[in-house]
């Protein structure tokens, strides 16, 4: 089966190894899935953590099992990364603190994480004339122009001052004190110094922004398998609140829009990144859905029905509450306005287009937080607390 793979333009795919770092997360743990399933590839698996992947390390009797080794290893201090990306053909880096309540409360740690940490990982595979793909993010392009118009400014309507295109938009961040902005700053800022490596050291390289892509597995469910305080990105939220039945927290009215993609639709676009270097070296690409947006409002109400849907449960008579930033986020807290991605680099060096809208990409991955945490939420909520 694997042989007779083709690239996009016809030529044998040729099996190679990589260097994955960050695979245990919830984009690595569906790039992993769909390399052992699809490819021929063998995959160093880096994190601290392998909960998410544990499916595909046991038992060893699985059909790809000698093509995924998994390393645990903090990148910040392990000299065993540099061996290992130079025994990888490509590196791709996916590790990073990347959820909104960590920005404003732990700047320094997603400062480091984001640009400091990435550094060695960029110059091993520039030192070694090893090919990466750096996964940074939409964030990076921070507010719209739209959102400083007036608010009855034609321009408005106008897709120049919203769509959000690789070549073209500014990344225009809020200020300092603004700490919301202190990971989209440091992305920024690693994705500049992988450009000026391609350009001055010639290092082959692919950078991917991802818009607010969604599916099972991602980020935890506070209290089950995080910790009860923590506070996920909006899917593991309001799955959390649905599960639990009480009302979707909605962060200064839900006013922000965002466009979501299914996970298993971005990963396709990261198979094409891998196995067409030639279209995708030296190329930025959003990956996104432009035809999912929603209002968070929206997605909330989306997800409400979902739920009852899949669930068999009623609605909830009061299904959402509004919260300040302040109060959810604390101090520091600022949002991206809105986020549409512009289709047309990916399309035309690749020829990927997302497929799955919201409504389901919604069930299925409801469906998946149902069966898998159900259960366990009814005993976590029948024990009594000890006071
Ligand atoms: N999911 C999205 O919609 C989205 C959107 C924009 C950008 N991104 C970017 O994509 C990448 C992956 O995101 P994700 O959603 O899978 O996040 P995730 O948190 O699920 O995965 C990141 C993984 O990196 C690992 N990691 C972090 N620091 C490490 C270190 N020092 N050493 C070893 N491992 C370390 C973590 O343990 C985790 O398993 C991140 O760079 C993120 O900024 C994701
Ligand atoms: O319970 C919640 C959680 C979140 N929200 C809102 O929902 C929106 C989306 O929040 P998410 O936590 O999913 O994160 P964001 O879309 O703001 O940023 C994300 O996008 C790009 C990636 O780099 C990161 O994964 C993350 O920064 C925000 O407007 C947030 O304020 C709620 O209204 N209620």
């Amino acid at each position: 089966m694997a042989a007779s793979r083709m690239d996009l333009d016809g030529r044998p795919i040729k099996p190679i190894t990589i260097c994955m770092i960050g695979a245990g997360g919830f984009i690595g743990s569906h790039l992993c899935e769909k390399l052992m399933s699809e490819t021929p590839h063998k995959v160093l698996a880096l994190d601290v953590y392998n909960d998410k992947i544990k499916h595909l390390l046991e038992p060893d009797a699985l059909p790809w099992a000698g093509r995924i080794q998994f390393h645990r290893l903090n990148i910040k201090h392990d000299s065993r990364l540099e061996g290992l990306i130079k025994m990888a053909d490509l590196t791709i880096n996916l590790a990073a603190i990347c959820t909104p309540a960590d920005y404003n409360t732990r700047p320094l740690d997603t400062i480091y994480s984001n640009f400091i940490d990435a550094l060695p990982v960029v110059k091993y595979c520039s030192e070694n004339n090893k090919r990466l793909i750096h996964f940074s993010t939409c964030e990076v392009y921070g507010k719209t122009i739209q959102s400083f118009l007036p608010k009855d400014s034609p321009l408005r309507q106008d897709p120049a001052y919203y769509v959000l295109k690789e070549d073209v938009s500014p990344c225009i961040f809020g200020s300092i004190e603004k700490q919301r902005w202190s990971y989209a700053c440091a992305k920024q800022l690693i994705e500049r110094l992988i450009y000026a490596e391609g350009a001055e050291n010639g290092l082959e390289f692919t950078i991917v922004r991802p818009f607010n892509w969604i599916g099972p597995r991602m980020d935890f469910i506070p209290g089950i398998d995080g910790p009860s305080e923590g506070v996920p990105r909006v899917l593991a939220c309001f799955s959390n609140n649905l599960l639990r039945r009480e009302p979707l927290k909605l962060v200064d009215g839900g006013q922000s829009q965002r466009t979501f993609v299914y996970i298993k639709d971005a990963i396709e676009a990261v198979l094409l990144m891998i196995e067409n270097p030639g279209r995708a070296n030296g190329h930025i690409f959003n990956v996104g859905n432009p035809n999912n947006e929603v209002t968070v409002r929206q997605l909330a109400e989306m997800m409400t029905k979902v739920y009852t849907k899949v669930s068999g449960e009623s609605a909830l008579e009061t299904p959402t509450i509004d919260v300040s930033a302040k109060e959810f986020y604390g101090e520091g807290y600022d949002d991206s306005d809105k986020r549409i991605p512009d289709m047309t680099i990916i399309n035309k060096q690749l020829g990927w287009n997302p497929k799955t809208s919201l409504w389901d990409l919604l069930e299925s991955t409801l469906t998946y937080q149902h069966r898998t945490y159900a259960e366990a939420i009814k005993k976590s909520m029948a024990k009594p607390t000890s006071s």
